[in-house]
């Protein structure tokens, strides 16, 4: 099949490098002119496992192309994929500034026929929108269908190839059938349902896995009280079929290009007619609190945070992907430039991105030995495999004294234990500083109160 797709950025360059990798003739259009650039010459603006290579290929074999002309882009197609981003206005709802650019462009540019598809998170009820928009400007026939995304940043090409579901929300049956037949090399069971209800399934996915992340967290933190370890609570909650054991990772909360803004606009969708959505709100709420948590686990610690040396150990918002959107660690790092602690920055891949968001203070260190050293406490503010297997005996020999806040509970107790290293995680007992002499004579765990004098 001929398609477009609208944006090349996570979504459209995941999706169009992946229909061309299953058969289809792929054109893809972006405004970014240096983007389309680079893709031409089988470079991915983005860092994504196994991308690059897929696109080479497919560059190869003449299946896929890229082009920033409406013209071109939509003179042979049968379907197109819109992709391009819907980011959170101030107040929290859709902004759908580049959607209503890419509609307009296609209604003015399509010649025959075509299939719509949007695949960009938006309100429900827009669909309808985007259709009223393109009669406006065309009198060529066309159908809607909406067909939202569940890809992950990290493994977004797995994610495609081993979906759970594709959600086909549509108001033609033919349509959503051609639209399923695209799929259908991929092998992942569609469910086709009405528009509205699909673009609904896509936000109440997204709240409801943050809503499990924002429960555990408070769970987390009361084992932190209770003298409970929450990863054996998770563990326990998760064999039990109806709860699952997926997404109960207690840590700095949530971050990334969608939970922050999906959860907030559908708190905004709700109450566009008149719905208090409390259950979202205290989500949203709980995970603002959780970020900042660690640096006052840190306060408590070191009492001053001025002029102290704190390694930052991973900068982007979950391992394997450079996308800095809605990070944690922008919030902890500014805090901590702001009350005067000097910031020294590791990350394995998101260091020139992180350069565009984070104060100009920041130190940036080449690997996590040269991030560590001398510095009087290490935060773990995302799990990269770097980081998780970088043998803690080593904090021990090169810091001053081995102080570490591990927002994403790396490192199993008994590890640290081990190293003897001061290790305070989320939701699990602290282990203190101490020689394995000492650890033989003394309980491992010592209460929070005993923690504070340094
Ligand atoms: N990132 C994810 O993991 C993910 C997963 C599922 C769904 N989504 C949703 O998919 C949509 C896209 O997200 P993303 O992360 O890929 O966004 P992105 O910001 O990475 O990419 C959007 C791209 O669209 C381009 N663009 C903007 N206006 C355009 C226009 N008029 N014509 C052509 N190109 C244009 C931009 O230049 C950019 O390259 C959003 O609605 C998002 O919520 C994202
Ligand atoms: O148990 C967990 C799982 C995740 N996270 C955090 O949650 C955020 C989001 O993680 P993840 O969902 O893995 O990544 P995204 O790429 O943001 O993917 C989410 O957002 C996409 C955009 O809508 C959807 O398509 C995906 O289905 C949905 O998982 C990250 O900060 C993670 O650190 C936790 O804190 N604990």
């Amino acid at each position: 099949m001929k398609i477009s797709v609208v944006g090349t950025g996570y979504v459209g360059l995941v999706t169009g490098v992946t229909l061309s990798e299953i058969g289809h003739q792929v054109i893809c259009l972006d405004v970014d002119t240096l983007k389309i650039k680079m893709l031409r010459n089988g470079q991915s603006p983005i860092y994504e496992p196994g991308l690059e290579d897929l696109l080479r290929k497919n560059i190869n074999d003449g299946n896929i192309w890229f082009t920033s002309s409406s013209t071109q882009a939509f003179a042979d197609s049968e379907v197109i994929f819109i992709a391009v981003g819907t980011p959170a206005n101030h107040d929290g709802t859709a902004n759908l500034f580049y959607l209503e650019q890419a509609v307009i462009e296609i209604a003015k540019n399509i010649k025959k026929r075509q299939i719509i598809v949007t695949k960009s998170t938006v309100p429900v009820g827009t669909n309808q929108y985007i259709k009223k928009l393109i009669e406006k400007y065309t009198t060529v026939e066309f159908d809607i269908v909406s067909n939202p995304e569940f890809l992950r940043e990290g493994s977004a090409i797995y994610d495609m190839f081993h979906g759970d579901r594709i959600v086909i929300g549509s108001e033609l049956d033919e349509a959503a059938a051609i639209i399923g037949q695209l799929y259908k090399p991929l092998k992942i069971p569609i469910y086709k349902t009405d528009i509205r209800s699909a673009e609904m399934i896509k936000y109440a996915s997204n709240a409801f896995l943050a809503t499990k992340i924002s429960f555990i967290n408070e769970i987390a933190n009361l084992c932190d009280k209770v003298g409970a370890n929450v990863e054996a609570v998770s563990y326990g909650m998760g064999l039990d079929q109806r709860i699952g054991n997926q997404f109960l990772q207690a840590g700095i909360g949530y971050g990334g290009s969608c939970f922050p803004k999906d959860t907030k606009a559908l708190v905004q969708l709700a109450g566009n007619v008149k719905h208090e959505f409390e259950l979202l709100k205290a989500v949203i709420d709980v995970n603002n609190k959780q970020q900042m948590l660690l640096v006052e686990k840190v306060k408590k610690r070191i009492t001053s945070l001025l002029h102290k040396n704190i390694a930052v150990l991973g900068l982007s918002f979950k391992p394997n992907t450079d996308d800095m959107r809605e990070a944690a660690s922008l919030v902890i790092i500014e805090e901590l430039v702001k009350q005067g602690a000097t910031v020294i920055a590791y990350d394995p891949v998101a260091i020139d991105e992180a350069k565009k968001y984070l104060p100009t203070e920041v130190v940036y260190a080449k690997s996590i030995e040269t991030a560590i050293i001398d510095a009087d406490v290490v935060l773990i503010l995302t799990e990269w495999e770097e980081i998780k297997s970088f043998n803690l005996h080593q904090y021990k020999a090169l810091m001053k004294k081995a102080v570490i806040f591990d927002g994403r509970n790396c490192y199993s107790l008994p590890e640290a234990e081990r190293a003897g290293v001061e290790y305070y995680s989320v939701g699990r007992p602290l282990v203190m500083k101490q020689t394995i002499d000492e650890a033989s004579l003394s309980p491992i765990y010592s209460d929070k109160k005993d923690t504070t004098a340094s």
